[in-house]
């Protein structure tokens, strides 16, 4: 991994590559499933025109990459950015092939993804583009071929426009088609929070396992998303203490303790975390590099890199982003003994309660929020403890243990399927 480039080191796609090529040879993988999974099984390219507010007519690209379906139908979110590419959409869909089987759950690995500025389009715009990106995907999507989901820069609403074109073009209501809908057309309680959730769950286990409680325990986040403001309120509710949260557009840093509900106030009113009265303004890049007990990245991939990672000061990295860290930071990490927390892993609570609303969907019957939520919090637990079971079995790191876990049982099925015949 040493010999990687620092282009590859920040190519979403390589930085897989790496981690799946090494797992895969501590495995001691067939070469043929090595071949099999090493790539996506389907690229979509697509070029959609969207009438825009003021007459004109605007052209953006979008991507859907279908990873593998050995488990199930391909599963994974759908990114608004202007920066999303084709290697980090596949990169994205190859982690929910490893992630959907690290948590055991029967779903292969898709994801999707528009070269867009959601900040930058009316509500009109975006449901154009939602509705036409659908449609020239239609005979891709299904309940049972892949269901998409909410990731960055997108929401419940898209989904909600998601499905309604689905089922426009079926002739009937779809619901199962998409996750991370609105609870009242077929959305799963407890989805919307369901990721932070799940990483503050497996925070709870990482820290019985190092002996330590979460009173006391100092957590900096970054990102105050979906992801990272519901893993502050839950970890805030459990008794942790949030020091520091690191968004794009300024930090906030108080030793005392952030207030998360009062923060989360704030930035519905104000519309950014700048300006919270509880806490004072901090550097972004510099509060990831603060002490503290957890540090969880939940913004975006590439946020540590071999240019930072020597300079953190945590005991724990939990990742709640997608590709947060580099191989290489990996490796840095890996010399300071601090316990990584993967994302394959960390993360998965977004993905499980997607799962639970797939399976509600096609049942038509629905489950109360704490029966979400105690299904969710055991798979969480019974997963990280799968983790750490297969690193210390092989002697290898979590991120490893994760992938090599994974791995195992995409290849397995591969195999019994017989998938190249
Ligand atoms: N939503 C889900 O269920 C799941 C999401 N994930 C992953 O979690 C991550 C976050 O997703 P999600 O919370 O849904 O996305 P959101 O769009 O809801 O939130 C992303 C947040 O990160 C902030 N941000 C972006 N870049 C930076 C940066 N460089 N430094 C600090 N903050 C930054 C954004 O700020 P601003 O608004 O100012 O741009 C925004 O607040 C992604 O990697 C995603 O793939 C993983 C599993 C499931
Ligand atoms: O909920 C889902 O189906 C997928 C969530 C997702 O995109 C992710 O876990 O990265």
């Amino acid at each position: 991994m040493q010999t990687l480039t620092l282009e590859q080191e920040t190519n979403p796609w390589e930085a897989q590559a790496a981690r799946f090529d090494f797992a895969a040879k501590k495995l001691n993988l067939d070469q043929g499933i090595w071949k099999v999974l090493r790539q996506p099984t389907r690229e979509i390219i697509i070029h959609i025109p969207v009438g825009m507010d003021d007459g004109s007519i605007e052209v953006f690209t979008g991507y859907r990459v279908q990873h593998s379906a050995a488990r199930g139908p391909g599963k994974g979110g759908i990114r608004y950015s202007p920066d999303v590419s084709l290697d980090e959409v596949r990169a994205l869909a190859s982690w929910m092939t490893w992630k959907c089987a690290v948590v055991n759950i029967p779903f292969g690995g898709a994801k999707g993804g528009v070269i867009c500025d959601p900040k930058k389009m009316s509500q009109g715009e975006l449901e154009r583009l939602t509705r036409r990106y659908t449609a020239e995907l239609i005979e891709f999507l299904g309940p049972e071929k892949d269901v998409p989901a909410p990731d960055m820069g997108t929401d419940e609403q898209t989904m909600a426009w998601i499905m309604d074109t689905y089922s426009m073009h079926m002739r009937q209501t779809v619901n199962a088609v998409v996750t991370g809908k609105p609870v009242n057309l077929g959305g799963s309680r407890g989805r919307k929070e369901a990721t932070g959730r799940g990483v503050s769950v497996v925070c709870d286990e990482a820290l019985k396992q190092l002996g330590m409680s979460p009173q006391g325990t100092k957590v900096i986040v970054q990102g105050f998303g979906n992801v990272g403001s519901n893993t502050a309120k839950h970890l805030a509710e459990k008794g942790y203490t949030i020091i520091g949260i690191a968004e794009y557009d300024g930090g906030l840093f108080n030793a005392k303790g952030i207030d998360i509900a009062a923060l989360t106030a704030h930035r519905k009113e104000a519309g950014t975390i700048t300006g919270f009265r509880g806490a004072e303004a901090a550097n972004s890049s510099e509060l990831i590099t603060q002490p503290c007990d957890i540090l969880i990245p939940a913004a975006m991939e590439n946020v540590i890199t071999s240019r930072n990672a020597d300079k953190l000061r945590c005991r724990i990295l939990c990742e709640g982003a997608n590709g947060p860290t580099t191989p290489i930071a990996d490796e840095i990490l890996g010399d300071k003994r601090v316990f990584i927390i993967p994302d394959i892993l960390a993360n998965a609570g977004g993905v499980t309660t997607s799962y639970f609303e797939w399976v509600q969907d096609r049942m038509g019957y629905f489950w109360t929020e704490p029966e979400v939520n105690q299904r969710l919090d055991h798979i969480m637990s019974t997963s990280f403890h799968d983790v750490i079971a297969y690193s210390k079995t092989h002697n290898v790191n979590n991120r490893i243990a994760a992938y090599m876990l994974a791995i195992d049982r995409v290849a397995y099925t591969t195999k019994q399927r017989g998938m190249y015949a």
